[in-house]
């Protein structure tokens, strides 16, 4: 239970549901990640690599001095091995000249050799060693030339899945020592200008990390000094030189030695030693233009909360608005990814968030798919209770309303009564204002849920949009949409429509029920027949009947049959609808016009999937496919309690709602080329065409009946016209506005009859007020109309109220606000009446209280008075009158 609240909870939460796809998302990027690691390496480095290939050139650091061999020292010095004597002499020479710190890519890890001057070079090496130390050396730990002036470090790379080598590890593990970097050491060393201790560097950093490199990356982008130069000046003393380049400098020695030998792909394309990337890596600490990356569990993050953004994008706007907002967010990371390059120096992930995007986009199409039903189901829930929420807020507002104008009146009566005291007069007007205030407060109540309908209304418009099949269609499918609603006689231009169509397409090959709501003539019939002809009972029997059209007494007979003899007039057995369309559709046409004991019948069928027909005593079985239709609110139905929820539900397995002509004044054009061309067909008439201005005026005409309202306007006009052309006034088009203004003006308080204030009521809903501006009137004397035809239905009704609000309500969704008028004028009637001792005087206090009732109404209040005495007579026999 509690997971299935949860469930209802996650699938209506957007903020629940954003997260978990961006973090499902984010688990395939990184399976991803796992199953095509050079794929992702490119990918992730593809901003990193660009932007060092086409970046302006960074300065090298002018605390750095390279001494490089060169052919003039491999002549003096020979091509191989370098004689420790000459290393010895350079690292003295560094050392004095005030080098900060001195490395060499050379390996203590054995002795020197006979020809190179053996034992006597390796003691130099180590003395000069012992004075100019620490010296860092690369590798070589069992080195044969042990001292504690040496310091041992590495020179690996780290290379990635797609071979090109961008880091660098600060520590590493040779012959199970963990050696610090070469670059980093030295840099450590010129610092400190003192030996770091190896575990202190152990625990400062054990990632990889990104060079910056000077140029492409080669040697020849860093400064470097021959050999033989510095050889020569050493020889010759001349400090000024060996000042200037060592003083208070990184001094390194490339020998060309063990360590130079392994090449490395760079991100420029350029290979290179271990060495010399180790040496780009000092040179940018040197600068401080190290690379950042963001820490070890930052691509993670960053990926879902960028793959959450997107997913709650595409989820909150749909369609291609949600692509459009999903684009932008990535686009908007992809900027600030390129900034922070150069800005920052700082290096954002790109393959996992970008991939994650992917599948989050993926994801929300189909998440979006799998679940519009399921949303739209809980959308109509919710509008349901707002439904009943507002239906609650109505109801205290009309009780209220009717309190209110009560208290008025008898606040008129009372003013007018001079018996009466001014204290009495002071209460009544306070608590008239008290009311006032609670009436205020309630109809702000009613906006309020009102606009929470709205709200959700958009929503629900919005997922119908967007949602059901997800993402916009294209011209061409809409193009294919409009010729394929045509072979079903569905004529639309309409994006919304086409897209309905579509989704009627998808929802008709499921055996869900069908839901086709929408105003009168807006095609509900016409789609009801495509979703047969689309299912997979095209070929079966689709009957359509009009549950309003059904006498009640023979609703069972009609719909679920009837057996000889049981009743009278049933001369033989006879197959219902239901029957009828075994194994095939019924359309069952204004559903909400259904009574409340045939929807249980209904309810029972379609649960059942079996009924009884009348008089038999064994029950049918039926395979029936329901496609079920009204003009009415059903939600409404259900909130005000003319509808039963349990069948609303089960009607409600798709819900269509079909636009009004009004929302799609595109289609009027082609709906009546194809309505003049039907029409003229059927007259056997030339095919008529419409004038501009006629065609002008039917874009502009409000259709209360929309697509049968506007046929028969065309078909009036042909039949009545014989020119080829027809114009604005073949059309007798009345405006909306022009038939309001005529009611307004022919209906004035003195001549308009009962029924046209009726009608207009009606129309209103029972909205006092807006029958009033409609009628042009106060509000009071539309009370006092609707007060005596209230009293008139319940003399009629003999006391009954539901009978008389019944009938005067006419449709069965205003019934209830009509019985809670009524109900209230009755009582106020009775509050006047009761302290009466006969039905004379109380006839005569009614007189006054209500005086600006109509005198036709009168009689009723009459009626009802003497019926209230009689009945009060009766059941107390002890009062005389
Ligand atoms: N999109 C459309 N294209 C062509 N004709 C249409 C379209 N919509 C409605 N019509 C025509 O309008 C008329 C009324 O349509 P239909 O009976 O399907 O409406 P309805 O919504 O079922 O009406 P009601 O609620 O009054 O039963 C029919 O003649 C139908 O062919």
């Amino acid at each position: 239970m509690d997971g299935i609240r949860f469930w209802r909870l996650f699938i209506r939460s957007l903020p629940l549901q954003a997260p978990v796809i961006g973090l499902l998302a984010t688990l395939c990027a990184l399976l991803l990640h796992t199953l095509a690691p050079a794929t992702f390496a490119a990918l992730e480095w593809a901003p990193y690599d660009t932007w060092l290939r086409h970046r302006l050139p960074i300065q090298a650091s002018p605390s750095l001095t390279i001494i490089r061999r060169d052919p003039a020292g491999d002549d003096r010095f020979g091509a191989g091995p370098l004689d420790r004597m000459v290393l010895a002499t350079l690292i003295t020479a560094a050392h004095d000249a005030g080098a900060s710190a001195i490395g060499l890519d050379h390996r203590l890890d054995y002795a020197s050799p006979a020809q190179l001057d053996g034992a006597t070079s390796d003691a130099l090496l180590l003395e000069a060693m012992e004075t100019a130390g620490p010296v860092v050396f690369v590798q070589g730990l069992d080195s044969t030339l042990s001292s504690e002036a040496a310091i041992h470090s590495q020179v690996i790379v780290a290379t990635e899945p797609d071979h090109v080598t961008r880091h660098i590890p600060l520590l590493a593990s040779v012959n199970a020592r963990t050696l610090p970097a070469f670059g980093s050491v030295l840099y450590d060393l010129s610092r400190q200008k003192q030996a770091p201790r190896a575990e202190a560097l152990a625990t400062a950093s054990a990632e990889p990390v990104l060079v910056n490199l000077v140029g492409n990356g080669s040697l020849d982008s860093l400064p470097t000094l021959p050999l033989s130069a510095v050889w020569n000046a050493v020889q010759q003393r001349d400090h000024e030189a060996l000042e200037a380049w060592f003083k208070d400098k990184v001094a390194v020695i490339l020998t060309g030695g063990a360590a130079a030998q392994d090449t490395w792909l760079l991100p420029t394309g350029q290979p290179v030693s271990g060495t010399v990337m180790h040496l780009h890596l000092l040179n940018s600490l040197l600068t401080h233009q190290q690379l950042h990356k963001p820490g070890a569990f930052a691509p993670f993050t960053i990926t879902l909360l960028i793959a959450s953004l997107v997913g709650w994008c595409l989820l909150r706007y749909g369609g291609s608005t949600g692509l459009l907002a999903a684009g932008a967010t990535i686009s908007i990371y992809l900027v600030l990814l390129i900034a922070a390059l150069p800005l920052m120096l700082l290096v954002l992930p790109t393959a996992l968030p970008l991939v994650a995007c992917l599948f989050v986009v993926m994801g929300s199409t189909a998440w979006t798919h799998l679940t519009a039903s399921q949303r739209l189901v809980l959308l109509e829930r919710d509008m349901l209770r707002i439904r009943q929420d507002e239906a609650a807020v109505r109801e205290s507002l009309t009780r209220h309303e009717s309190r209110a104008e009560a208290l008025q009146e008898d606040l008129d009566t009372a003013r007018a009564a001079v018996a009466r005291s001014a204290g009495e007069q002071e209460d009544l007007s306070r608590t008239t204002e008290s009311l006032r205030a609670d009436l205020a407060t309630v109809q702000l109540q009613e906006q309020e849920a009102r606009r929470q309908l709205e709200q959700l209304e958009r929503q629900l418009h919005g997922l119908r949009e967007a949602g059901i099949q997800a993402g916009s269609l294209g011209d061409a499918e809409l193009d294919h949409l409009r010729s394929e609603s045509r072979q079903f006689g569905i004529v639309t231009q309409d994006s919304a429509l086409l897209r309905l169509f579509h989704d009627v397409k998808k929802g008709s090959k499921s055996p869900l029920t069908v839901l086709l709501l929408g105003e009168p003539g807006t095609g509900k019939e016409l789609f009801a027949r495509a979703v047969h002809r689309l299912s997979p009972r095209a070929g079966r029997t689709f009957i359509a009947v009009n549950m309003a059209a059904i006498s009640p007494e023979l609703f069972e007979s009609e719909l679920f049959g009837h057996t000889k003899g049981s009743f009278t007039g049933a001369t033989a057995d006879r197959r219902g609808y239901f029957e009828l369309a075994n194994h095939g559709t019924i359309f069952l046409d204004e559903i909400g016009d259904l009574r409340l004991d045939h929807q249980s019948k209904l309810l029972r069928v379609l649960q059942e999937k079996s009924f009884y027909r009348v008089g038999a005593t064994t029950a049918t079985t039926v395979d029936v496919r329901v496609v079920a239709a009204t003009n009415r609110d059903l939600q409404r139905g259900v909130s005000e309690g003319w509808f039963r929820e349990d069948l609303y539900f089960r009607l409600t397995g798709l819900i269509f709602r079909l636009p009004p002509l009004r929302e799609r004044p595109g289609d009027i054009a082609s709906l009546a080329e194809a309505a003049l061309a039907d029409i003229a067909r059927q007259l056997g008439k030339p095919l008529p065409k419409l004038s501009n201005d006629a065609l002008r005026a039917l874009e502009t005409h409000t259709w209360p009946g929309n697509v049968r309202e506007l046929r028969h306007t065309l078909e009036r006009a042909v039949a009545l016209t014989d020119q080829p052309i027809v114009t604005v006034p073949d059309l007798y088009l009345e405006s909306r506005g022009a038939a309001l203004e005529k009611e307004r003006i022919s209906l004035s308080p003195d001549t308009a009859g009962d029924k046209a204030v009726l009608d207009c009521l009606r129309r209103q809903d029972f909205d006092m007020q807006a029958t009033a501006k409609t009628l042009g009137w106060d509000r009071s004397t539309v009370t006092q109309r609707l007060k005596g035809l209230c009293f008139q239905a319940l003399v009629e009704a003999d006391g009954d109220r539901s009978k008389a609000a019944s009938s005067v309500a006419g449709d069965p969704g205003q019934v209830r606000t009509v019985e809670l008028k009524l109900t209230d004028y009755y009582q106020h009637l009775l509050s006047v009446i009761e302290p009466c001792s006969s039905p004379d005087d109380a006839l005569i206090e009614c007189k006054r209280r209500f005086k600006n009732l109509p005198d036709r109404h009168f009689q009723s209040v009459e009626t009802l008075v003497r019926r209230w005495f009689a009945h009060h007579h009766r059941s107390m026999p002890h009062t005389s009158v």
